[in-house]
């Protein structure tokens, strides 16, 4: 398959859209390491604590800055052929806009947002035994802030832009994917709304058997059929580029979610096959074949891949919401080092282990397979020997910890141990955190040594297409990606005794974040404090503010 010269040349543009980053990259077909990259950073807001927001517009900037840049370094010769074009993105994360005029209604609500924590809570208290796994059936997944469905909901109670676009009908929803496809595709001239199995397995929205929006759960959350997109496979021709882009006119024939691209990258197309990518989070899929198999062990169904009319492929998922994120702490909010990729391993090299001392990043709560809100972040064990390299070896053993967890969850929901796992994902670079997650969970440890492998599944299922098919999946042609093994050095019980120290700190962490009433500025509660004249909202508020604290004073007498 390899081209005969520069004119032969099959190319295929990937944008991968991720939390931090947005990129596009130029494969050659059956490749592996791309030939042309640019990358550019995203600004996250924090509006209040726990909140996670980006601008839409941003995001299209950098995507069509990186696309220009990429396209002007390349060259007539090399972009013209560029066949076709592949998208990956951050999942669940929610944007909501305007169909007649292209505007965001409000910012993305990104994915590790927890605003809509009080909102779970009262769908908790509704379900029977307060069951977080009460609509699995449908959706395959766990009630939690995570996914779309709520921050779609939270959308459409608060943003008084949001409700007047429902009423005339010319609201919109879209994951990152979706934003990105509309408006690439002519945005309010006809742009394509559409979005892909993977996706739409995340927004807690689609049927996981019948691969839809799931009717009963449209009616739970109320929200309309007509704001979502068409659910298309992950490979198929979507649309063509519109007219203000780099790259006019080449298709778009490959959608996927960024984890799920990363498991078509590292080739794990059979049953029993899984990866992990180490990245800000960290994602655990395990294909699971044409069956959907549904966790009783705190782990995600979702919708690995569908090829154009093939049947869909499974994967259960453990998704950790912190891995990198917690050596970038370490580095903003503690100083205990510089440059996260030269200083980590380094400083966590200076001692032999992290002396007893245990972190539990659970910053936002914690995800699989608790599934617990209510736990914050927590590093114990610290004695007056303990040092930040200490405190940095025990974020890597954090990772590594959390990854265990979800491995012996996948092995009691399939059955069968994992042998081996793939990872990928530039927290994996580091050789010290790849060793570590060998020895705590015994078994060996395969690192991709290529940077861009959640680009290369997109590439992949675009090349694929019907009407595409410059790229066989299944050949045996393709380049292998080059990899690293790390094998165990521990023995069972060493591994053990380490993972009860664990299991430990994490019940430590658990229930500390009690629920607190919403300080919002709600339309509802703005028009309700403007209706009161000013100064008689003042003497109530001192009034209740002395109240409690004479309150406060006798409790403690
Ligand atoms: N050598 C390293 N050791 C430990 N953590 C690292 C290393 N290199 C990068 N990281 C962490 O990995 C994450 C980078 O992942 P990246 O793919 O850039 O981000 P994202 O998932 O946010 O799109 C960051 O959170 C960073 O702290
Ligand atoms: O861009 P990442 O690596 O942070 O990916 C985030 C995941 O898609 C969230 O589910």
């Amino acid at each position: 398959m390899s081209p005969k010269n520069d004119q032969d040349e099959r190319l295929i543009g990937v944008i991968d859209a991720g939390t931090r980053t947005v990129q596009f990259c130029v494969f050659r077909t059956s490749h592996t390491k791309e030939i042309a990259k640019h990358t550019i950073d995203i600004t996250t807001a924090v509006p209040q604590e726990g909140w996670s927001e980006q601008d839409p517009k941003e995001i299209l900037n950098a995507v069509k800055s990186c696309m220009e840049i990429v396209v002007n370094g390349l060259g007539a010769d090399l972009v013209k052929n560029i066949v076709t074009l592949g998208i990956t993105n951050q999942r669940e994360t929610t944007i909501l806009w305007d169909k007649t005029t292209g505007e965001p209604l409000h910012n993305a609500i990104v994915w590790n947002d927890i605003r809509t924590d009080s909102t779970v809570d009262k769908i908790l208290a509704k379900v029977p035994d307060q069951n977080t796994n009460y609509f699995s059936k449908h959706c395959g997944l766990p009630i939690s802030p995570y996914f779309s469905a709520f921050k779609i909901k939270w959308l459409m109670h608060y943003s008084p832009h949001v409700k007047k676009a429902l009423k005339t009908n010319t609201c919109l929803f879209g994951t990152v994917d979706t934003w990105i496809l509309w408006n690439l595709t002519g945005g309010v001239h006809n742009g394509k709304h559409y979005t892909d199995v993977t996706n739409a397995s995340r927004t807690f929205l689609m049927n996981i058997e019948l691969l839809n929006w799931d009717p009963y759960l449209l009616r739970y959350f109320n929200i309309p059929e007509s704001i979502l997109p068409e659910i298309k496979s992950s490979s198929e021709i979507y649309g063509k580029v519109g007219d203000d882009w780099p790259l006019k006119g080449v298709t778009i024939s490959g959608i996927l979610g960024n984890q799920q691209s990363s498991l078509l990258g590292q080739r794990c197309l059979k049953e029993g096959q899984a990866k992990n990518t180490y990245r800000s989070g960290c994602f655990l899929l395990y294909n699971t074949g044409n069956q959907r198999v549904l966790s009783t062990h705190g782990l995600v169904t979702t919708v690995a891949y569908k090829l154009g009319d093939e049947p869909a492929v499974y994967a259960l998922e453990g998704s950790v919401a912190v891995a990198g994120t917690a050596v970038k702490w370490l580095r903003d909010n503690m100083g205990f080092l510089k440059d996260v990729s030269k200083d980590t391993e380094s400083l966590a090299k200076e001692v032999f282990n992290t002396g007893d001392v245990y972190f539990v990043p659970a910053f936002k709560g914690l995800y699989a397979p608790y599934w617990r809100k209510d736990a914050r972040g927590i590093i114990c064990g610290l004695t007056a020997f303990s040092t930040k390299q200490h405190i940095i070896r025990a974020a890597l053993e954090a990772v590594c910890f959390q990854t265990r967890d979800i491995l012996e969850a996948m092995n009691k929901d399939c059955g069968i141990p994992l042998s081996k796992l793939r990872v990928d994902g530039k927290m994996s670079e580091n050789d010290l955190l790849m060793q570590l997650q060998a020895d705590i969970s015994g078994i060996p440890v395969i690192r991709a040594e290529s940077e861009d492998i959640t680009a290369l599944g997109a590439a992949m299922a675009a090349g694929a297409a019907k009407g595409i098919e410059i790229w066989d999946i299944r050949s045996g042609e393709a380049e292998l990606v080059p990899i690293h093994t790390f094998l165990p050095t521990s023995t069972t019980n060493e591994r053990d005794a380490r993972y009860k120290k664990w299991k430990m700190a994490v019940q430590r962490s658990l229930g500390w974040a009690v629920p607190k009433k919403s300080n919002v500025m709600t339309e509802e509660r703005y028009r309700m404090l403007s209706s009161l004249p000013g100064c008689l909202y003042l003497i109530i508020s001192f009034g209740m503010l002395a109240l409690s604290e004479f309150l406060q004073e006798l409790e403690g007498s």
